[in-house]
């Protein structure tokens, strides 16, 4: 997300709820949940006046892509339901791992990469949780080109 100083301070923990087992290990938060979800709602908006008359085939990154995929394909949904040009959106899952606890190793684990032949062809909205290093978002990108799809975005 833009727009955030490299010495913002972030909020008060105090300000928010959050599990009692964080406890003593929050400092700050940054970024709001609400803003989050202001921010996707305008992104869904973004990728509906993008998408021209094209349908979307949406390939969700697992596990840390769930639930902004949720949230945006809900985003997507509500846009949907309210224009006059309705969208066909699939939605496809596959798992790619890198991380050992928190850090970043050189093996990209894949599952499900078996199923990106229903790509062939299409307009591909890969939602991602978040892009560090990029050898995920690298290594995915790789096989997906493979199943040769008209259009590829990133959404994370
Ligand atoms: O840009 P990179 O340095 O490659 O890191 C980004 C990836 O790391 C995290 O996944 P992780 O490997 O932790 O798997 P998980 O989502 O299943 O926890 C995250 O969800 C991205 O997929």
């Amino acid at each position: 997300m833009r727009g955030i100083p490299d010495d913002w301070p972030g909020y008060s923990p105090d300000l928010f709820t959050y599990p009692e087992h964080y406890s003593g290990a929050l400092d700050c938060v940054y970024i709001p949940h609400g803003v989050i979800m202001d921010r996707t709602e305008r992104l869904a908006r973004d990728i509906m006046d993008d998408r021209g008359d094209h349908d979307i085939a949406v390939l969700c990154v697992l596990k840390g892509g769930h639930q902004f995929c949720s949230d945006l394909v809900d985003c997507i949904q509500v846009l949907n339901r309210n224009s006059s040009k309705s969208l066909l959106m699939t939605v496809d899952f596959i798992r790619l791992k890198s991380y050992l606890n928190d850090r970043s190793t050189p093996d990209i684990q894949m599952i499900g990469a078996e199923s990106l032949s229903v790509l062939t062809g299409k307009n591909v909205l890969i939602i991602e949780a978040i892009v560090d290093t990029g050898k995920t978002m690298q290594t995915l990108l790789t096989h997906v080109r493979a199943f040769k799809p008209k259009l590829i975005k990133v959404a994370g």
